[in-house]
């Protein structure tokens, strides 16, 4: 429906920078959801926001899809400022998730219209998009059915086609694939990556870190309002050592008590309570022997021990242990 107009004003910084911001903060009442953040994606991109419940992810998608104000700092969407041009980057934006509602009275198709019709397409051409994204979805089966009837997946990608409806600059994914099975998952990646591989940015919220890992260029770790960390996945990695040992220690000792052995040792390990392990980094294959010495000397047996590579699964443990401990200095990370 728009293609990307050339902002009057001086943009930030590049033409390709389609979401920035530039110490962007928000307060509600006595509570600062967001405290000075940056981050930047460029065109053609994904850009994964991680972190826990309460983070500020919603608060600071919100800020970019122009529908709350920042406190502080300023934003650009597709070359616009969120607070001074907040039509222009709503009408290049596309919301998925808990964002967008289909009506449930209508069928998949009929929504589709109804969307472009709403956006100012007048009949034909809102049929013909329709279509189009009823094809490129896999929906055209499906078409004629109420979103009630769909499965999950199908739910997803009639809410992803939804967004797309007015031909968005930028797209919000919040937990795209929460709740698929495997193939649905793969799915929808392979369907953002098309979007991507033509030109569509990607801001991607998600809990997975399997789906950071995959489809972001880059990701950044939101915690309690603050960047704690920023970068590919390659280099968040490598910021949490080369190789890691993760111990399933015997139920009856639990993580903590394994954690505190293995800290009497020397090691600084990540106990991961849900899972019943602790994690620890190690320079070589040689201190796998010092990591069951230490147990051993504690009599606590494990029940499992695996040796890996660093996943983004490590990095976030490693990120929410600096973020429990006091620490003196600024996190390892820099965004
Ligand atoms: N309208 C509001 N009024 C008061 N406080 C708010 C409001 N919206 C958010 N907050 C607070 O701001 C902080 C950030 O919330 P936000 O919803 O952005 O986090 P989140 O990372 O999206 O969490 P979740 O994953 O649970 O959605 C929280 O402490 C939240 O309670």
């Amino acid at each position: 429906m728009s293609g990307l107009t050339v902002p009057v004003d001086a943009p930030m910084a590049g033409d390709d920078i389609m979401i920035e911001t530039e110490d962007v903060g928000k307060v509600f009442g006595s509570v600062r959801a967001l405290d000075s953040v940056n981050i930047t994606a460029r065109r053609g991109t994904v850009l994964a926001l991680l972190g826990h419940n309460g983070a500020g992810k919603t608060t600071l998608v919100n800020i970019l899809a122009a529908a709350l104000p920042p406190s502080s700092g300023r934003a650009r969407v597709a070359g616009f400022d969120v607070t001074r041009e907040p039509r222009e980057v709503r009408r290049r934006v596309g919301l998925t998730g808990q964002f967008a509602s289909v009506d449930a009275q209508l069928s998949g198709r009929e929504n589709l219209v109804l969307i472009a019709r709403l956006l100012g397409a007048d009949r034909r051409s809102a049929r013909a998009r329709a279509d189009e994204l009823l094809e490129l979805f896999g929906l055209q089966d499906f078409a004629t059915r109420r979103p009630g009837t769909y499965s999950g997946g199908l739910r997803r990608r009639l809410d992803l086609a939804a967004s797309l409806v007015g031909q968005p600059d930028v797209i919000f994914l919040d937990e795209p694939t929460t709740g698929l099975d495997p193939s649905s998952r793969l799915r929808l990646w392979e369907i953002v990556e098309g979007l991507v591989a033509q030109g569509t940015t990607v801001l991607l919220t998600t809990q997975y870190l399997d789906e950071a890992d995959r489809l972001a260029d880059s990701i950044t770790v939101l915690s309690a309002g603050s960047v704690i960390a920023g970068g590919t996945a390659a280099e968040l990695k490598a910021t949490v050592g080369q190789r890691t040992v993760t111990v399933t220690p015997d139920p009856a000792a639990g993580p903590d008590a394994a954690a505190a052995a293995l800290r009497r040792a020397g090691m600084e390990p990540v106990p991961d309570r849900e899972n019943g392990t602790v994690v620890i980094a190690i320079e070589a294959s040689k201190d796998i022997a010092a990591v069951i010495r230490a147990l051993d000397h504690a009599g606590i047996e494990a029940t499992e021990l695996s040796f890996g590579e660093p996943s983004l699964d490590d990095v976030y443990l490693a990120l929410a242990d600096q973020q429990t401990r006091p620490r003196p200095t600024a996190p390892a990370v820099a965004p």
